[in-house]
């Protein structure tokens, strides 16, 4: 065994290591970052877990029903949720949580509270998880300026004024990636340890890309600006290579794929989903932050997706994230479509 190469596994940057590297900067943190972050890596690698032995456990196939043994069996999507939300509350940093799975928001009781209002897609990708294709967990992350009785204006707010946003991908390795604001971060389980290792340190988006990412299926009902934009991919205009088509179907991998290779994602509006299918708190914000953290840019088809303020928990809207250049073509489609109007 080459005992050199186990010891120079130490030196690895562990997120844990990562976050309070981070933290020293701050004299005047008192931790309560790190420990919630801690919860929600742990509540990943729960997941991730599940994720793997899905099949075995009998975790997929839907909730309610029961298994040999008698206990009830739980769909991926229930028990993510129960994950995340027992990791949240017991951390004693979160005050208020808004889960896809649950219609109300969760007011943490008082003797568990802190300051942090988590938003979060427990498993995102639900089409996928019966068979075995990427899925992920969504989370973002709202601080409170000052004590207070926590109410869900605490969260009705624009995602440009999250303090931090992620997500982790269970896919052919289990990535998370995270942004505190200052640039965005992969990293990456190692099984053997049980940690995640940092493996794609400032992620940086390319300005263009050469993928589109879109359910055509959906095309009859889009508008002039979307229809436009994805003609143009496949028949460039101005002599270009046209751009290659990817949808797995899951936000998190198409996002991830994006974020990493180039190109653009789409969920746009279309005539029979007026305001798109994805939800604006825990998919639309906390992808759009770690776009923009990564250099590339997040639209709705009439604003910046970070500057939206949503009127309720579960609120939908169109986006267009990905590659800088990528997104400007789409802004300037719908820039032109609303002169005409
Ligand atoms: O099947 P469609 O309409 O293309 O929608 C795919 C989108 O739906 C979602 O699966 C919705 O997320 P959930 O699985 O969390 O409900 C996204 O991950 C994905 O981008
Ligand atoms: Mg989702
Ligand atoms: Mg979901």
């Amino acid at each position: 065994m080459d005992h050199s190469a186990e010891a120079h596994r130490t030196d690895l940057m562990t997120i844990t290591r990562f976050v309070l590297n981070e933290q020293s900067k701050h004299p005047e943190s008192r931790g309560d970052f790190t420990i919630l972050l801690s919860h929600i890596v742990l509540g990943c690698k729960f997941v991730c877990a599940a994720v793997n032995k899905a099949g075995l456990a009998k975790l997929i196939g839907l909730a309610g029903e029961t298994n040999v043994q008698g206990e009830e069996q739980k769909k991926l999507d229930v028990l993510s949720n129960e994950v995340f939300i027992k990791a949240l509350r017991s951390s004693g940093r979160t005050c208020i949580l808004v889960s896809e799975e649950d219609e109300d928001a969760i007011i943490v009781e008082p003797s568990k509270r802190g300051k942090y209002c988590v938003v979060f897609d427990p498993l995102d990708g639900s089409s996928n998880i019966d068979c075995g294709v990427s899925i992920g967990t969504i989370f973002g992350i709202y601080a409170l300026k000052d004590i207070h009785e926590p109410t869900i204006e605490d969260v009705l707010l624009p995602g440009k004024k999250m303090v931090a946003a992620g997500y982790c991908m269970y896919g052919s390795s289990c990535t998370l990636v995270l942004s505190t604001g200052a640039g965005v971060n992969g990293f990456t389980l190692d099984p053997s340890l049980g940690e995640f290792i940092l493996t794609h340190p400032n992620i940086k988006i390319p300005k263009k890309g050469k993928i589109y990412s879109v359910n055509e299926g959906n095309a009859k009902n889009w508008d002039g600006p979307t229809a436009t934009y994805v003609e143009n991919c496949k028949f460039p205009k101005d002599g270009s290579s046209p751009k290659s088509l990817r949808y797995i179907g899951s936000m998190v991998a198409d996002v991830h794929r994006t974020l990493l290779y180039g190109g653009i994602f789409l969920y746009p509006a279309d005539k029979k989903s007026p305001n798109g299918k994805l939800r604006v708190l825990y998919e639309v914000f906390p992808m759009s932050f770690l776009m923009e953290q990564a250099g590339g840019q997040s639209f709705t088809g009439k604003e910046r997706a970070l500057d939206l303020v949503p009127t309720k928990l579960h609120e939908r809207s169109p986006v267009f994230l990905g590659s800088y250049d990528d997104v400007e073509e789409i802004k300037a489609l719908y820039a032109a479509e609303g002169k005409k109007e």
